[in-house]
């Protein structure tokens, strides 16, 4: 047997890849590291326009050419930071030589000394981290979970009046509305993104062990930590002012706590919306040329919401390992944070792949009305709990004195079948007012839905 060509070992670079790669602009390695050139390119641009160790403001020509190596960075950085990092060892040092590189051709020699000036590695990868972990939150990840519950949201209203049979425990309970129950959900995910976009994104930028020893003894007069502040801040982050070396990765853990949380609602949502098919509430709507079963030809399997289910359960793994693990560094820095947010992207991917699904399987099911006016239908003694409630308040209110009404409900309902005709008949005689038993009368299942129509219409508007 002869050796494959090399081959990626996760399937988010495999055969998922077209649905994660947005998440591929800033969170793979090429990703990072460009943000890494930014962050040296700026940190010169800030050094040179305050005229800091003698230098001089350079030209909007020449930071518009240094800022270019960050727009124009592709597969030739790429390559070329792969081949300084075989001899360097060292990723980030191997990011400052491809800038002095650039220096020299841009005939920029002249401030080769101050790039990544006083700066440890961690100045640089953090805010590089903060800044591509935005950019995949922000404009990546966040827009495709608020694309799956605007969809939700469709759905909450399209279905908004369609009477179902509950189930607490999987047994038959008081009825609701499809939309109501999905739009459970949609006001979920909607706290959890606007927790998401009140996220801190905190950059440090202070040396090697977050004391600006170096940068002290460089120039003593400067004020160093204003100076870290506004570089910090102008790059879009907050400013973290105390740290050991690293960034302490506090809102990391909040992050993913939180992404982790959406995570378990949209894994409560895929396995409701299964349950919902398998009961035959929601009907699949068969795709031209798919197979469901390569034996069974009849089926149509839900298999948008397990894949997202399985996601949903590997992306929590990793963000909830990031989030428990990141907290922690020995001492002024060990490196297992630089290992481990490696796999920052790995966790959002299999977030993202799994909203990709329920995107998709939401857009690939019809609501089975009938099955849902049926189910109720056979399920008058549900109306056992209308019938106990409106005696006590008639014997509440003095008209009547039928006594331990709820004993009486579960007499004649209590794990039993009950129909229409015997609940008429059970009420009819009732000693209680007319008017209830009027409204006891006129109750069927599909009406026994409180307000569950109406809150629908409390969910916010988008
Ligand atoms: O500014 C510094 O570098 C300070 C230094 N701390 C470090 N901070 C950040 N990166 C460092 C550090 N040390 C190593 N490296 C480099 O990390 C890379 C680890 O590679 P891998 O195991 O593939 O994740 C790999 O490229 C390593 O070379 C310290 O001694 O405190």
């Amino acid at each position: 047997m002869s050796p494959l060509p090399t081959q990626p070992l996760s399937p988010l670079d495999g055969r998922y890849q077209a649905a994660v790669s947005g998440l591929g602009e800033f969170l793979s390695e090429a990703g990072l590291n460009r943000a890494r050139v930014q962050v040296e390119v700026e940190w010169l641009i800030y050094l040179t326009d305050h005229s800091m160790f003698g230098s001089a403001p350079l030209t909007a020509e020449q930071q518009a050419s240094l800022r270019a190596l960050v727009t124009d960075f592709g597969q030739a950085e790429i390559d070329e930071l792969a081949e300084l990092e075989a001899v360097t060892r060292h990723d980030v040092k191997a990011v400052e030589y491809l800038v002095r590189r650039r220096l020299a051709s841009l005939g920029l020699d002249s401030i080769a000394e101050l790039t990544h000036f006083a700066c440890t590695s961690e100045d640089i990868n953090n805010l590089s981290y903060a800044l591509t972990v935005q950019s995949a939150v922000t404009t990546v990840w966040l827009p495709k979970l608020r694309g799956v519950i605007a969809k939700l949201a469709e759905l909450a209203e399209q279905h908004r009046d369609a009477a179902m049979l509950c189930h607490t425990h999987g047994q038959p309970a008081t009825p609701s509305t499809m939309g109501k129950e999905l739009a459970v959900f949609v006001y979920r995910l909607g706290r959890i993104v606007g927790q998401l976009e009140g996220t801190e994104y905190l950059g440090k930028f202070s040396g090697a062990t977050g004391t600006f020893a170096a940068h002290v003894v460089a120039d003593p007069d400067a004020a160093w930590p204003t100076i870290s502040q506004e570089f910090v801040e102008g790059l879009g982050l907050s400013w973290n002012p105390l740290t050991t070396q690293i960034e302490s990765h506090d809102w990391q853990a909040e992050l993913y706590n939180r992404v982790s949380h959406a995570n378990r609602v949209l894994h409560n949502l895929a396995t409701d919306i299964w349950t919902y098919i398998s009961m035959g509430y929601f009907r699949q709507i068969p795709q031209a040329g798919a197979t469901g079963s390569s034996t069974m030809p009849h089926k149509i399997n839900p298999i948008r919401f397990e894949n997202a289910e399985a996601n949903l359960e590997l992306s929590c793994a990793i963000l909830d390992s990031l989030a428990a693990t990141l907290v922690t560094s020995r001492l002024q820095r060990d490196l297992t944070d630089s290992s481990a947010q490696r796999n920052i992207g790995v966790g959002f991917g299999h977030s993202m792949l799994a909203l990709d699904n329920i995107q998709r399987g939401l857009g690939e099911i019809d609501l089975a009305r009938e099955v849902l006016l049926a189910d109720l239908d056979a399920n008058w003694e549900i109306l056992g709990e209308a019938i106990q409630t409106v005696i006590r308040a008639e014997v509440a209110a003095g008209r009547s004195n039928i006594e331990d009404p709820y004993a009486m409900l579960k007499e004649l309902t209590r794990g039993k079948r009950i129909g229409q005709a015997e609940l008429v008949a059970f009420v009819s005689g009732l000693d209680i007012g007319d008017a209830a038993k009027e409204r006891l009368l006129a109750l069927t299942p599909s009406g026994y839905i409180g307000l569950a129509n109406e809150l629908v219409d409390r969910l916010p508007r988008a």
